[in-house]
């Protein structure tokens, strides 16, 4: 059987959907590839049942810190049970329905590149193939990336799937890898039973990639609930004799730790193994390079796209849909002959450091650049900190707040360049920071938004006052 589309897109995750909604909105016909659940990662092994996850332990460490009030234990069973209910457990028959009602026709299978604007897909009754008239979207996500550590393979280790689709917590948990994976998994884990949980980080600390002072707040506050941070620590080897058994992870020095599972939480590689990027002239193992309106580079007659984890410019679904709107737009202009670089239609925010919130105890949020990342780009940097806990909003959320603020200022055009939150509270503060850094508001502009009191935002204030307005 053979089917044209307008466009085709490769992967039901976040990008993949949103590229399909925008293409159709331009007037197009749409076709949609997913081989496991719409939805993707996000839905169902990502973002939202490790919130789900997250959100009794951060509750709970919320009212620990009020006077008055008093945490009982966690109903862990309750808990997964909510995270079930958040996974719409595994089914994925509402993500279908939305799709079909873009309208946009959802085809279930693993599809592959076979040659320019042709793809195949193996569905349960066998193969199918698509052709696009005007553009193939790639939107296939990203898969974990387990490191070559002897043992560690065969070992079965959990995966930010297996984690966050626990039925169970484990007694006792070691977790390779101190990003956001690492962390998050670590305290959901930890909050809801998890006995022993130690973290083997192979550099300094904690959430390296933001400024400093994030990840050393987050050590205490880990330290403080009993996960045991080991800087400097890689894991050597791994055994686990019976499948399913304990653990042992060996260490270059010291005692091995004994576990019941083992997480894996360093880093991500692009789902693109058996895309048929060799069949377009791509190489096939690494992430697809596109230019700011998402367009592959490199291949001949500008058809091909690729949006979200897949093409490594940022690995967050709210920027993937940033980019798959962009996308969407782009190929319908291009399609009917139309202007095709209004603003809309270019992923620029992708190049300012993209919003973030690592959603542990404490909220770790930043946007832009950190300090060393903007002087590295050669900007004539000033930055500015403040102590949260100095701010009344923050004050009153409890006793023993901890939390810092820090401002990048380009002191040649006086906006700002990035912005870091750490503190309970602080999530829904970031986009505020995110409008100030995008829209490159003025500082002496910025000081007329004035944060109302007493809320944890007052620290815009502080920060501009330390800065001298
Ligand atoms: C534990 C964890 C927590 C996270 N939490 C957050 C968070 O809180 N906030 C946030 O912004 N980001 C978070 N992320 C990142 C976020 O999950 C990803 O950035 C996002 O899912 C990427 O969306 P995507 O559409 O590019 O890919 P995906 O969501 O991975 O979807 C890709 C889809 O393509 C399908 N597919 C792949 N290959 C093929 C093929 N050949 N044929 C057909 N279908 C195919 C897959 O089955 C999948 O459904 C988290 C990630 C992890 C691992
Ligand atoms: N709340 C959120 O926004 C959220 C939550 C989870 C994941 N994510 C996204 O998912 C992506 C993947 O997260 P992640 O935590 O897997 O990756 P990461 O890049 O954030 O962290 C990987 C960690 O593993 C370490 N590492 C890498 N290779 C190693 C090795 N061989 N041995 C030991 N340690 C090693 C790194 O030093 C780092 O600490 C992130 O880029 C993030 O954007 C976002």
């Amino acid at each position: 059987m053979s089917d044209e589309f307008d466009v085709i897109v490769i992967g039901a995750g976040p990008a993949g959907e949103n590229v399909a909604q925008r293409a159709v909105r331009g007037g197009l016909s749409a076709a949609v590839v997913e081989e496991r659940l719409a939805g993707g990662e996000c839905s169902y092994w990502a973002c939202i049942p490790s919130k789900a996850l997250l959100r009794p332990v951060e509750l709970a460490a919320d009212v620990s810190r009020v006077p008055g009030l008093e945490v009982g234990p966690i109903d862990t069973r309750a808990v997964l049970a909510r995270r079930d209910e958040a996974v719409s457990r595994y089914d994925d028959a509402g993500q279908v329905g939305w799709i079909e009602s873009v309208p946009a026709t959802f085809v279930r299978g693993r599809g592959r590149l076979d040659g320019p604007r042709r793809v195949v897909v193996d569905t349960p009754d066998g193969e199918r193939v698509l052709t696009a008239r005007h553009a193939v979207v790639l939107a296939t996500g990203s898969v974990a990336s387990v490191p070559p550590v002897p043992g560690l393979r065969e070992a079965e280790p959990w995966t930010s799937h297996e984690v966050t689709a626990a039925s169970s917590v484990p007694d006792r948990l070691a977790v390779i890898g101190g990003g956001v994976v690492g962390c998050e998994m670590a305290q959901a884990m930890h909050g809801l039973g998890a006995r022993q949980t130690t973290m083997l980080v192979r550099g300094g600390g904690l959430l390296e990639r933001m400024e400093p002072f994030a990840g050393e707040l987050l050590a205490e506050s880990f330290a403080a609930a009993g996960i045991d941070v080991r800087p400097h620590t890689s894991a050597e080897r791994v055994e686990r004799p019976e499948p399913g058994g304990k653990v042992t992870v060996h260490l270059p020095e010291g005692p091995p730790i004994e576990a019941d599972e083992v997480l894996v939480a360093t880093g991500r590689r692009p789902a693109t193994k058996g895309l048929g990027l060799e069949s377009v002239g791509l190489p096939a193992d690494r992430p697809v390079e596109v230019d700011d309106s998402l367009r592959a580079t490199g291949v001949d007659g500008g058809w091909l796209y690729a949006v979200g984890d897949v093409n490594g410019r940022n690995l967050l679904t709210h920027m993937g849909k940033y980019q798959a709107r962009a996308c969407g737009d782009v190929i319908a202009a291009r399609a009917r002959g139309e202007a095709d670089d209004l603003p809309g239609m270019r992923a620029v925010a992708d190049g300012f450091g993209p919003p973030q919130v690592v959603f542990t105890d404490p909220q770790i949020c930043s946007v832009g650049r950190t300090e060393s990342a903007a002087r590295e780009a050669g900007f004539r940097v000033r930055a500015v900190e403040y102590d949260l806990a100095d701010v009344s909003g923050a004050y009153l959320l409890g006793d023993g707040y901890r939390g810092r603020a820090k401002a990048v200022v380009d002191e040649d055009r006086k906006v700002l360049l990035g912005v870091t939150f750490a503190g309970p509270g602080t999530a829904e503060l970031l986009h505020s920071a995110t409008v100030a850094v995008t829209g490159e508001v003025p500082l002496e502009r910025l000081w007329h938004a004035v944060p109302s009191f007493p809320t944890v935002s007052e620290v815009w204030l502080r920060l501009l006052e330390a800065y001298g307005l």
